[in-house]
């Protein structure tokens, strides 16, 4: 039985009754569910003690490891959903593409993408290189009970942003030119990119992924037309690919207040909405049909818990109309951001929300 098929008779409880899932689905809930993107990781000193001395990428590869770290959030904060831990570069390691994520820097390719001879260095992903992923979402399944767990992947653009470039990109000047110089190279790039994204995910999904979240962090630095010439082929390429399995599609980008319309388009079940577009206005980009997860700016959280409430509390006033509504931040938390004034934040969505 798969994570999201309805429990009967005596079979162990699933995720599938939760908040989490019935606000994906756009079905009345309890409370408004509220996760954070990157709730693992920095801001938890539970976290830094654990990662102590291993590599991001050596994390991943460790099952108890990764485990214990997506429970962390889990235990402290009362999150309605678990993410697993891992990183959007994970699937390219996994096929041998020499990169590294650099502290306080980010994903580093030794030799960026260029030309079409670069593709035989993308090759299919099988489910054995990513055996540690199966085996961690196992532990973290049987743990998780009701909790659902997330899973996700960074999705072919944003993907493509750091092999063209060979690390982050304040102007992805090289991707753009690629894009726009040679279209074919461009397109089979992105396709290349979405067989691996899709059998990323759909290794999750197998594993007891309740919802995926396909991350298109980059996608708001492109034009609505280039995108959906040039990228939304792709990322429509992976939605479909996992349509399927029937778990919850979620596609998020930062700045893509213009795009949010193609990003609902592209087959996604819910639409990320960064802080710079409110809820109201978003679900009117987005259309009828889809659910919206946001959208709270990371940063408020420092403005202390008078302010973080005001600000929570208009969230949810501007997405008191909306079908299905996913509380988040419209980023990820902020390396330096106060545990507590997540675990409060969590508290008072469910507290005001309640039904
Ligand atoms: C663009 C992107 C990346 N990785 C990811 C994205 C998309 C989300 C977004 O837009 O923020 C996704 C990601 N990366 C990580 C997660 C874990 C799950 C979670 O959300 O809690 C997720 C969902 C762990 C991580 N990924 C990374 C860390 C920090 C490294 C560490 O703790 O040593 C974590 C916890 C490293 C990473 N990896 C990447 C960046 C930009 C960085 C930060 C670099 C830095 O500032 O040090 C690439």
């Amino acid at each position: 039985m798969s994570a999201i098929d309805r429990p009967s008779g005596q079979q162990q409880p699933t995720p599938y009754d939760s908040a989490f899932l019935k606000a994906c689905r756009r079905e009345p809930v309890p409370h408004t569910p509220v996760w954070f993107m990157r709730q693992a990781g920095r801001s938890l000193p539970e976290y830094l003690k654990v990662r102590e001395g291993i590599g991001m990428l050596d994390s991943c590869m460790r099952p108890e490891l990764v485990k214990e770290i997506t429970l962390q959030p889990v235990r402290r904060h009362g999150v309605d959903a678990a993410i697993y831990f891992s990183d959007i570069v994970v699937p390219l390691k996994a096929i041998g593409v020499d990169l590294d994520i650099k502290p306080g820097v980010g994903p580093v390719v030794a030799e960026p993408f260029r030309t079409r001879a670069d593709l035989a260095r993308l090759r299919d992903l099988t489910p054995d290189d990513v055996w540690y992923v199966t085996e961690a979402m196992g532990l973290l399944t049987a743990e998780l009970g009701t909790t659902p767990l997330i899973g996700f992947a960074g999705a072919p653009f944003t993907l493509a942003s750091y092999l063209v470039e060979g690390g982050p990109s304040r102007n992805h000047e090289h991707t753009k030119a690629l894009m726009h110089a040679d279209p074919e190279l461009w397109a089979d790039l992105l396709d290349r990119l979405a067989e691996i994204t899709a059998t990323f995910l759909t290794v999750q999904i197998e594993a007891g992924a309740s919802a995926v979240q396909l991350f298109d962090s980059w996608a708001g630095a492109l034009a609505p037309a280039d995108y959906r010439r040039s990228v939304m082929p792709a990322s429509a390429k992976v939605f479909e690919t996992v349509a399927g399995y029937g778990v919850p599609r979620i596609h998020f980008g930062v700045g893509t207040g213009e795009l949010l319309g193609l990003m609902g388009e592209a087959g996604a079940d819910v639409v990320g909405v960064d802080w710079r577009v409110p809820m109201d206005e978003a679900a009117r980009r987005v259309g009828p049909g889809k659910a919206l997860q946001g959208n709270l700016d990371p940063a408020v959280l420092f403005a202390g818990p008078r302010a973080v409430e005001a600000a929570a509390d208009e969230v949810l006033r501007a997405a008191a109309g909306l079908e299905g509504h996913v509380f988040n931040l419209g980023h990820g938390v902020l390396p330096t951001t106060d545990p507590d004034a997540l675990t409060r934040l969590v508290a008072h969505v469910h507290e005001r929300t309640a039904r």
